[in-house]
């Protein structure tokens, strides 16, 4: 990756944090927020159905790298294993007479099964996307199998703030010194503040026997791939789910970001702008286990659920 496109997703990431303080779901880390989920999923085998809308949904990305911030339609599909090497995701072009109107979605859960163990469940994609709209449903529907990771950050405690609670609060040495020891699995400035996701907190939750649902950006999500690849510990020995929450189109998500009515003219070109990014990212092979296409909260939520209780 190249410094200049580093250094502005970084930028970007930043806004994404300050602005995310002032939404609804600030209750959660301004960098990355946690839910715990619903029991563990463990995957189906790729349907042909699922192989068959991989391919149409790459094609719906060769139609986004052309056309910019221009229309273009997804639909969900069930992508590779990011870090198995047995993976036979579908990579083949769609038939360029396909319509993705034709594509049947991921068939939801009948009957959700209870997995043995907690898993932490990575969801991400574009802000406005519908993330925590998703994750927020699932929390109301499964209350106590949700628990949260407590992050850390060097800035100083507001009024009522407290230490292990909100975040552990810890100095710059000592965060300087947890990032030696590769002790995040991400982490970020913003604000000349230094936040971190520690795999400690994450593995606290689950140590409680709840699941944890990380909400990260692509820069997070691709910190903990290389972290995970490099032999990094893998929460309590499973390996995280990755969700990719993608919007119908790009003028869906321009309005979604407008209705929601938390940015202003220069933020909203920055999500607008990361979001091709993300895109291309979440929809390109292998990168993430699920891809749902926040088209309809209802559909989008039920494959949510069939990815988790899978
Ligand atoms: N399927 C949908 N149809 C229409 N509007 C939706 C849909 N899903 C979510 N929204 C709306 O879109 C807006 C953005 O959703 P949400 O805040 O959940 O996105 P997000 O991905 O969590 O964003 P961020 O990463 O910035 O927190 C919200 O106003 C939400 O109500």
């Amino acid at each position: 990756m190249s410094l200049p496109l580093r250094a502005a997703q970084t930028t970007t990431r930043a806004l994404f944090a300050r602005a995310s303080i002032s939404t609804p779901s600030s209750c959660f880390s301004p960098l990355i927020r946690y839910y715990a989920s619903a029991p563990s999923p463990v995957f189906a085998s790729k349907s042909a159905d699922t192989r068959s809308n991989a391919k149409r949904v790459l094609a719906a990305v060769g139609v986004l790298t052309v056309g910019g911030l221009g229309g273009y339609r997804l639909y969900s599909f069930r992508s590779s294993n990011p870090s198995s090497s047995s993976s036979s995701s579908s990579s083949t072009p769609a038939n360029s007479n396909e319509t993705p109107q034709n594509t049947a979605p991921v068939k939801p859960a009948t009957k959700p099964s209870t997995p043995p163990s907690p898993r932490a469940i990575v969801m991400c994609g574009p802000s406005g996307s519908g993330k925590s709209t998703l994750l927020k449903r699932l929390l109301a529907e499964h209350p106590t199998a949700f628990g949260f990771s407590v992050s850390h950050t060097t800035r100083t405690p507001r009024t009522g703030e407290r230490d292990g609670t909100d975040y552990h609060f810890i100095t710059r040495p000592q965060f300087a010194s947890a990032v030696a020891n590769n002790e995040f699995i991400e982490h970020a400035t913003f604000a000349k503040n230094d936040y971190g996701t520690s795999y400690k907190a994450v593995d606290d939750v689950l140590a409680q026997n709840k699941h944890v649902v990380l909400d990260i950006d692509m820069q997070g999500v691709l910190q903990l791939q290389t972290a995970l690849k490099n032999g990094a510990k893998k929460f309590n020995g499973g390996r995280p789910l990755f969700v990719f929450v993608a919007p119908p189109s790009m003028s869906d998500l321009e309005k979604r970001l407008v209705g929601r009515g938390t940015e202003n003219k220069e933020t909203l070109e920055q999500r607008l702008l990361a979001a091709k990014d993300e895109l291309k990212w979440g929809l390109g092979k292998g990168n993430v286990d699920v891809v749902i296409v926040n088209d309809d909260v209802e559909k989008a939520y039920g494959e949510l659920k069939s990815a988790i209780f899978h």
